[in-house]
């Protein structure tokens, strides 16, 4: 699987740099958060996850993910590819590990955008990586969202918040809580976390 986006780490070769993981339930942001920051910052490098979902309109194979079927998914999970995997709401997801580990073993800072049981894997294998929680201004405004996105069937929708209450009583497990009002605010805070969780201080946008 070929990493699909290259630059130049924010972050010194000097310092150790850890993994970051951004969860929260479907719908809170996550993926917006993250175009923003990357739009600002085109350096933050962020793993591309497999999945067996089918894409949306717009999402493109390599970029958004890797489309695979069930066959090409049990065969990553055989082969030892995937550094975590899971079940949500129907589909499987999973972080490739190889360009994980050499983004790590080349100095950068790596952001892993996953469901919890991703988080709590990923807390398993890398004690150090830093998990941070996407939470919503309120329930209410969770459910606009999702539903407002217009990209998932009522039984679906039904399925992630189900998913949701899960997610939401789990934030304790997470070291920070962003609450994601402003994306442009949570956008810098989370890269300020991956620099601090570094040894470096954020710059500005
Ligand atoms: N701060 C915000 N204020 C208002 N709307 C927002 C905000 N952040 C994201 N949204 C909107 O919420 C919807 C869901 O956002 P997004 O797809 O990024 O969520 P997600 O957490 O990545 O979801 P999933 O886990 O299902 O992939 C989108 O329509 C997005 O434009
Ligand atoms: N455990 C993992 N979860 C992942 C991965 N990639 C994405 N996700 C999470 O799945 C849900 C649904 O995503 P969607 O794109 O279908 O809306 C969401 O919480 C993602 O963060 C992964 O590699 N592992």
């Amino acid at each position: 699987m070929a990493a699909t986006s290259r630059g130049t780490s924010p972050v010194p070769p000097d310092v150790r740099p850890r993994l970051t993981v951004l969860s929260g339930p479907s719908g809170v942001g996550k993926s917006t958060v993250v175009a923003h920051m990357r739009k600002v910052h085109p350096e933050v490098w962020l793993s591309v996850s497999a999945t067996t979902r089918k894409p949306r309109p717009g999402e493109r194979n390599g970029v958004h993910y890797f489309f695979v079927d069930d066959e090409e998914f049990d065969k990553l999970i055989a082969n030892g590819e995937l550094l975590e995997w899971a079940e949500f709401a129907g589909n499987r997801y999973g972080t490739p590990r190889r360009a994980v580990q050499e983004r790590l073993e080349a100095g950068e800072p790596v952001l892993l955008e996953i469901d919890l049981q991703g988080a709590r894997l990923v807390r398993q294998s890398m004690a150090d990586a830093q998990l941070v929680f996407l939470a919503p201004p309120s329930w209410e405004e969770l459910v606009r969202r999702l539903t407002g996105r217009g990209t998932e069937a009522p039984e679906v929708i039904e399925r992630r918040l189900g998913a949701a209450k899960v997610e939401l009583a789990a934030e304790s497990e997470f070291d920070t809580t962003l609450v994601n009002t402003s994306v442009e605010d949570v956008a810098r805070e989370l890269l300020a976390l991956m620099l601090e969780a570094s040894g470096h201080r954020a710059g500005g946008e």
